[in-house]
């Protein structure tokens, strides 16, 4: 996922925030924890990422009933290394006890408060076709703090139907319906052509957070945090790793009887 910032004030948008820099996990990237003793502290954009799926690996341990878990049975099950984990976790302030490791249910605790989960933060999802549909009906984010409680479309046969026990509004009404239930995020999946308008309404609602599955750039206001979800970009990573390691195994195959490698030109 990419994060995204622009500015929408006439004249030349704002430069995006690098991609690579949140894959690369650059310190220079950072975003401020939101609460705690902690909040003046910067966290990398990946180490936040990570943080999220500390919290998701823990959550489902604490409901099998760990109370303890140690660096190396969370940065396995989380797919990280204890490295890596350790130091995300000291941004936290979470430094474990030797031999002991963390207490689930505090490091749970301190997790969603750097995370700012210990509100709930109402969803609008914005064009209930294929993937709206599937957003609307999934039952997974009501429990992790995301009610999903506004629906909207411009299609007339869409308009009034519940979608996951919520019925969809007009893309008109996107302002007042968002103000009045006090939404926070939008999720836009709409199509491209249609996204920016979109946009425009939902920080008109006081929306300012937006998650953008249209591929297309998004204009915001300095205060709106834009999410941009790819799928083609994550398979396109996907193929990277596996082109790759492919070149990695012919020059495995190519090493000299001395050890050297022959260089792979793809
Ligand atoms: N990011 C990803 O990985 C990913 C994956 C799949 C789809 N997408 C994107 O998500 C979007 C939706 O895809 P889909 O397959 O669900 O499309 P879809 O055609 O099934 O649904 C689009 C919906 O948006 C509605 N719509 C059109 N204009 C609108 C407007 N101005 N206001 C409100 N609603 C409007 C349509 O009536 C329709 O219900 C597309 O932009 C697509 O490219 C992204």
């Amino acid at each position: 996922m990419v994060a995204q910032r622009g500015r929408r004030n006439g004249s030349a948008p704002a430069p995006r925030r690098a991609p690579e820099a949140e894959t690369a996990g650059a310190a220079e990237v950072a975003s401020t924890a939101s609460a705690g003793a902690h909040s003046a502290r910067a966290i990398p954009e990946a180490a936040v990422a990570r943080l999220a799926v500390y919290l998701r690996v823990l959550s489902a341990m604490a409901e099998q009933g760990a109370t303890t878990v140690s660096s190396e049975e969370l940065s396995t099950a989380a797919g990280v290394n204890s490295a890596k984990l350790r130091k995300d976790l000291s941004y936290i302030g979470s430094y474990g006890t030797r031999g002991v490791g963390y207490e689930v249910q505090v490091l749970v605790g301190q997790l969603e408060r750097i995370l700012g989960l210990t509100r709930q933060h109402k969803v609008a999802v914005v064009g209930i076709g294929n993937l709206g549909h599937a957003l609307a009906n999934y039952g997974g984010f009501p429990g992790r703090g995301f009610p999903v409680e506004a629906l909207f479309d411009i299609d007339p046969d869409l308009i009034g139907v519940p979608v996951g026990g919520v019925p969809v509004s007009h893309l008109d009404d996107i302002p007042t319906v968002c103000a009045e239930r006090g939404i926070s995020i939008g999720v836009i999946a709409t199509p491209p052509t249609a996204a920016q308008s979109v946009c425009d309404r939902l920080v008109a609602g006081g929306v300012q957070s937006i998650l953008n599955f249209a591929p297309v750039v998004l204009q915001v206001p300095e205060h709106v945090e834009v999410r941009k979800v790819d799928l083609a970009v994550e398979l396109q990573i996907l193929s990277f790793h596996v082109a790759r390691r492919a070149a990695d195994e012919a020059g495995s195959a190519g090493t000299t009887a001395d050890g050297t490698k022959d260089v792979v030109v793809s």
